[in-house]
């Protein structure tokens, strides 16, 4: 179990990590989430010990990183795939952290086999793609068999099938009863591989909760609806006080209401549909509504102003 107390981070005057509380607990995977500059890898940065927090406290199953006597077998991490020494083989890269750790050699090679690196184990890591360096990454956190396992954008550079495979092994190691915590910008991902989530936004907890509940909290549903007669359907929809939007492909999105209700409004005043579709939320959704605000890098789609208009008085919202 991974455990942060008011845990706080300042660089200068920015705070990137604001008297955070999160538990990761065991048998389950946790996804963590978040906009870019919103403080997860600082957050990971602190729970191994490679940044000090400027207030507050992490622990990992009740310890600081710093006092175990020997990290990796207790805790397994993947922060950046391409942070290690080039000009040596991937079987000594594993070998030098084994040794380290009091790690015996046999588990290199089943770590090399498990992420499917044999054929390269003696090849020097320079050459690596970035998927291979995930691998190579992912063998890193697995060497000492700990049972906490951090991976900080796993799938980052992996094919479909690296994508699957990496899916699949977090949820195997969180079957096993260990605590699997791992962020990941890939939101239809984390949606099929994470049971429970933990959203940050410019360094606060914004969500720490399962993840279909973070769905129906966020976001809600919607009926997708084409018709030929769109000018005169769009007004009858509003007229019943739904919210009506459209949609850049000049359907509508009919919010909150069942594909019948609008069905039947529509065939009664005598009007043709062409496409009339419930669609239910997805992870995005909820996440992009959730952090919109917490955003700290936006682009500007074309024709957007790059700075947003302030409020109209008395406009609605
Ligand atoms: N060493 C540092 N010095 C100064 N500011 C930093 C430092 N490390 C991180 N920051 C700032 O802290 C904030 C959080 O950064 P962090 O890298 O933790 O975010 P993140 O959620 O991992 O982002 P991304 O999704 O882009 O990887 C950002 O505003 C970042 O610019």
């Amino acid at each position: 179990m991974i455990q942060a107390r008011g845990l706080t981070k300042r660089f200068g005057a920015k705070v990137a990590v604001d008297h955070v509380e999160f538990a990761v607990r065991p048998g389950t995977v946790t996804g963590f989430l978040g906009p870019n500059g919103a403080g997860k890898s600082t957050t990971m940065r602190l729970i191994l010990g490679l940044d000090r927090p400027t207030e507050g406290d992490v622990t990992v199953n009740g310890r600081h990183y710093r006092d175990l006597p020997a990290p990796l077998r207790e805790v397994g991490a993947l922060l950046e795939a391409k942070a290690v020494h080039g000009g040596r083989t991937a079987y000594n890269h594993l070998w030098c952290l084994a040794q380290s750790n009091g790690i015996p050699r046999r588990r290199v090679d089943e770590v090399l086999g498990l992420v499917g690196l044999e054929s390269v184990a003696k090849k020097a890591t320079r050459g690596f793609s970035l998927g291979m360096s995930q691998r190579l990454g992912i063998a890193g956190a697995l060497l000492g068999d700990p049972p906490v396992l951090m991976f900080d954008e796993p799938v980052n550079g992996l094919d479909p099938e690296g994508i699957l495979w990496v899916r699949r092994l977090m949820q195997q190691l969180a079957r096993e009863g260990r605590t699997v915590f791992v962020s990941s910008h890939l939101m239809s991902e984390m949606a099929v591989t994470a049971d429970h989530l933990v959203v940050i936004g410019k360094g606060k907890i914004l969500a720490d909760t399962g993840v279909r509940d973070f769905i129906d909290s966020n976001a809600t549903s919607h009926v997708r609806v084409r018709s030929p007669h769109l000018d005169r359907v769009e007004p009858l929809l509003a007229s019943q006080g739904w919210r009506v939007e459209r949609a850049d492909d000049g359907s509508l999105r009919v919010h909150e209401v069942t594909a019948e209700q609008v069905g039947d409004l529509v065939g009664g005043a005598g009007l043709w549909l062409h496409e009339l579709t419930g669609v239910q939320p997805s992870l995005e959704d909820a996440f992009m509504q959730l952090t919109g605000d917490s955003v700290e890098y936006h682009a500007h789609m074309a024709g957007e102003p790059a700075v947003a208009a302030p409020p109209q008085a008395g406009g609605d919202r």
